[in-house]
């Protein structure tokens, strides 16, 4: 992928200065202003390309549009949830985050609230700053020989197990992507939800916050579990239902809760927070040193190798991208971008496109497959030298326009080459092309093999015809008369019938309609 162009950065958070520093040792602008109202970082955000930010700033769909020269949105932590990323990718704007810089701080406190919950620390604490000497108030339970339930099996569940089972914790857990017996190396046997519940005396939650996680701990999952049932959400606010929760500490079905992430930060309902049997933090999960300077040198580092066109680590909307920041792959993004552009051209039919199907060629090409589709997508849909669609949001806009997508990869071919093939209103055209010695090249367009292959640079005329040796000199002369002049020529190997022809010219004709008579088909481009 070419880098991309990022030179002035804010940063609207507390994130440590290292981040800046490694920004601006690189040659990025950066600047700091925390705490802004909705309304200013909409005004503020329009001065940058790229913003980087933590989890209080909501990057929403309007701050994204807001953002027109926003090409990065870089989260200095793990969950994205304060960034609408489906705007983003519409925006063609990468979104990155740094997942694992803060795993062990927020394992750890994960852990330290259990602790807390069985030996009711804080309340303790609390009670002896009041002067008491509560003995029999705060009498516990040990966590040794308890069952623990861990209800995602990622980076921090991972972490939080192992740290518990020191403890002498019985870990079980669900997680539907991890596999049972990858997490039952970790000690952590796996099982559905329905037979999770009723065995635990303590459930934590490390699942990102998602439809299909908000709520996940509610008023009938409650009801299955072990009366006194204690919990902790050290991942974000609502995948514990708080209403439910409330209810079931209120009711006793619940015997305490560990809370670290609020629905609403700060918590304006402050019902749970007051309740004695629930003891809770500001959000510290991944506040201690270590994480903010693991996350503010990842997540500038990585933003640094984007710019760089060095690699792209940790986006979370353009994985198909990750491949393409290979050092040789930029010549086959412009391939593919350009043979976009010469289908555009070519297809007669104004009708949109129904499908796109692009169809690698080789071993080498076995991972390129993604961004070439794309690529052709950028060629296809971008109209004139205004900005067009980029290789994050082709496909997005190429559903949102009603085509689809087809994808294939050939290895047992022993070339390296991109087949591109549109379908428009019942017809089709098909170029392939490759990349020689650097350079994109057509080498054949609807079925005609061009001799030379065609360089796709500059100004490009195609022309059908059936082949005749006064083709060419008609050709030229309409040319001379316009005033262009003919800088390459390539033919198609076939003698016969109507084929395709590729001419480089200086510039492109003011009235392509001057060749009608003498050819089938004509389009030109410039690439
Ligand atoms: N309190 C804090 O300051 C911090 C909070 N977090 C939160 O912790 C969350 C987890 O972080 P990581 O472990 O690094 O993420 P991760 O992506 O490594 O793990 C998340 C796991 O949840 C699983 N999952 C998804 N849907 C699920 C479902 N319906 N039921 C059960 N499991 C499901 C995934 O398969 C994945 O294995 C983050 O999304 C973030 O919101 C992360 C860091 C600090
Ligand atoms: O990384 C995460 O997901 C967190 O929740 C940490 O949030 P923070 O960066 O401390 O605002």
């Amino acid at each position: 992928m070419a880098p991309v162009l990022v030179k002035r950065v804010l940063i609207s958070e507390s994130v440590d200065p290292c981040c800046k520093t490694i920004l601006q040792e690189n040659g990025i602008e950066v600047t700091e202003k925390q705490q802004m109202t909705k309304e200013e970082l909409i005004a503020e955000i329009q001065n940058y390309d790229g913003l980087v930010v933590r989890s209080a700033t909501k990057v929403t769909a309007d701050v994204i549009n807001a953002g027109s020269n926003l090409k990065i949105i870089g989260r200095a932590g793990t969950g994205v949830d304060n960034v609408d990323v489906d705007a983003a990718t519409k925006r063609g704007i990468i979104v990155m985050n740094t997942p694992s810089g803060n795993t062990i701080s927020a394992a750890e406190l994960t852990c330290a609230l259990l602790m807390s919950l069985s030996r009711h620390i804080p309340q303790a604490v609390m009670s002896m700053k009041d002067g008491k000497w509560d003995r029999k108030k705060f009498m516990g339970a040990e966590l040794y020989g308890k069952v623990l339930g861990i209800v995602g099996l990622g980076r921090i569940g991972k972490e939080v197990a192992g740290r518990m089972q020191s403890f002498g914790m019985k870990t079980i857990g669900y997680d539907p992507i991890t596999p049972p017996e990858v997490s039952a190396g970790w000690g952590v046997e796996q099982m559905s939800l329905e037979q999770l519940w009723p065995q635990c005396d303590y459930i934590t939650v490390h699942t990102p916050l998602m439809p299909s996680t908000t709520g996940l701990l509610n008023d009938a999952s409650f009801a299955k579990c072990k009366k006194g049932v204690k919990v902790v959400n050290c991942a974000r606010g609502g995948i514990i239902d708080e209403a439910a929760l409330l209810r079931a500490v209120e009711s006793g079905q619940c015997g305490g809760a560990g809370l670290d992430v609020f629905v609403e930060e700060p918590p304006k309902n402050r019902a749970l927070v007051n309740h004695p049997n629930v003891i809770s933090c500001p959000h510290l999960g991944a506040s201690t040193k270590e994480a903010q300077a693991r996350c503010g040198k990842d997540i500038a580092l990585q933003i640094v190798d984007m710019v760089t066109g060095k690699a792209l680590v940790g986006a979370v909307n353009a994985q198909v991208l990750v491949s393409s920041f290979s050092p040789d792959s930029h010549q086959w993004i412009r391939l593919g971008e350009s043979m976009g552009r010469v289908l555009k051209a070519c297809s007669t039919s104004k009708k949109p496109y129904s499908q796109v199907h692009v169809t690698s060629l080789g071993e080498s090409l076995k991972k390129s497959t993604g961004f070439l589709s794309s690529a052709a997508v950028v060629g296809l849909l971008t109209e004139g030298p205004q900005k067009g669609p980029n290789l994050v949001n082709a496909l997005p806009l190429a559903a949102e326009t009603g085509i689809t997508m087809k994808t294939d990869h050939n290895d047992s071919n022993d070339r390296e080459a991109c087949v591109v093939e549109v379908s428009v209103n019942g017809s089709s055209c098909k170029t392939v092309g490759s990349v020689q010695a650097g350079v994109p090249v057509l080498l054949e367009l609807n079925g005609s093999v061009f001799r030379q292959p065609v360089p796709l640079s500059g100004h490009l005329l195609f022309f059908k015809a059936a082949s005749s040796t006064e083709l060419l000199l008609s050709i030229t002369g309409v040319l001379a008369a316009a005033g262009v002049e003919l800088e390459s020529f390539s033919a198609s190997t076939a003698s016969s019938g109507d084929q395709w022809y590729c001419m480089g010219i200086s510039s492109l004709l003011g009235d392509i309609g001057a060749l009608k008579s003498l050819v089938k088909e004509a389009a030109q481009l410039t690439v």
